[in-house]
């Protein structure tokens, strides 16, 4: 069954043991739909986002908002600024290295901030 944004967004992530299971193939495209901005990448292990600024520092002020979010989720993307004012974020759960649903719930979070 596909989750919805709303649904993702509506959840706080939960501390990630390692011994919680990596999201199988069916439950990532269940949860992918919800973020359809968000690229399967590295095998299945993380997802990933990219934006385009019209300068540095607006680049700069949305990787601030993320950062700010991850802190209050307490799970944080790998954040990558390329070319001065292009934006990579990946997602994956470190932990268990693969997605859990934590990554989802941030990724739908980072889809509402404004850009
Ligand atoms: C206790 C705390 O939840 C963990 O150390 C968190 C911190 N942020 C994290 N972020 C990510 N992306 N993966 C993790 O496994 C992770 N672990």
């Amino acid at each position: 069954m596909s989750v919805s944004a709303a649904e993702l967004t509506a959840k706080k992530c939960t501390a990630c043991e390692g011994d919680t299971p990596a999201f199988t193939k069916d439950r990532i495209t269940e949860h992918l739909t919800a973020v359809p901005e968000w690229e399967l990448a590295d095998d299945g292990k993380l997802i990933r986002r990219k934006y385009k600024f019209k300068d540095f520092v607006t680049a700069m002020a949305f990787l601030q908002k993320v950062a700010v979010l991850a802190e209050e989720e307490e799970h944080h993307p790998d954040l990558h600024l390329t070319g001065y004012k292009n934006v990579a974020i990946e997602l994956s759960t470190h932990a268990i290295g693969g997605l859990s649903a934590n990554d989802f719930i941030v990724a739908a979070k980072i889809d509402k901030l404004p850009v």
